[in-house]
């Protein structure tokens, strides 16, 4: 897979509770490795630099940069906000650390319009899926007032910006990338689903 043009940033979410999962998800073992590995492998193969925001130790043996949250406990968008600061380039793309399924295919997708839009995310039936978006540096200001008024629904905070959706139906193979593996059955039940195609 080709490297984008322009610098572009990974930045992947692993933070939050993980109070479904009840142990965090992100090391948590998906398929023989920790699960934000499937996630950096995504992003590493469109990606120029990457980096990890966490509260939590262990991810600093992934041997990428990990950056605390500026803003603690603000859900997704705290971790957004986060990576952007730290960011050195223009072009980030954001990815949570349990979407597992993603393919880089998509992420070269987003990145085909951003040099037009601040924010680029996929929608699947009309929502967006905005923990696997193309974020733009000039989105920070703007971020962080929204983070002030305590603003966490990412479906608003994506209004505010020049957006681009990238539409995929349901009912369409490419929906089920968006998978997250929030709880110890989605865990175990993937990674049967998993292997069994392999
Ligand atoms: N850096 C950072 N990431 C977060 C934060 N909250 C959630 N995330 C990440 O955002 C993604 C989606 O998180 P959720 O599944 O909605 O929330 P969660 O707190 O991780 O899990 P639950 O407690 O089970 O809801 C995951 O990759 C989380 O690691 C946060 O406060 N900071």
């Amino acid at each position: 897979m080709a490297k984008a043009s322009k610098p572009v940033t990974g930045i992947i979410l692993a933070g939050g509770k993980s109070s479904r999962m009840g142990f965090d998800k992100g090391m948590a073992a998906f398929n023989g490795r920790a699960m934000v590995t499937w996630v950096i492998d995504t992003l590493q193969a469109v990606c120029t630099h990457s980096m990890i925001i966490s509260n939590t130790d262990a991810y600093h043996q992934l041997g990428l940069p990990v950056y605390a949250d500026i803003y603690t406990d603000s859900g997704p968008l705290g971790g957004i906000y986060t990576g952007l600061k730290y960011s050195t380039t223009e072009y980030n793309l954001i990815m949570a650390c349990d979407m597992p399924y993603v393919k880089p295919e998509l992420l070269v997708q987003l990145l085909a319009f951003a040099d037009d839009y601040s924010i680029v995310v996929p929608s699947v039936n009309g929502q967006f899926e905005p923990l696997c978006g193309f974020y733009h540096k000039s989105t920070l200001p703007k971020m962080e007032e929204l983070l002030q008024q305590n603003t966490r629904k990412m479906q608003h905070v994506i209004r505010q910006f020049p957006y681009k959706e990238i539409q995929i139906e349901g009912s369409s193979p490419d929906s089920q990338m968006f998978a997250n593996i929030n709880t110890p059955e989605q865990l175990l039940q993937n990674q049967i689903s998993t292997q069994s195609k392999q």
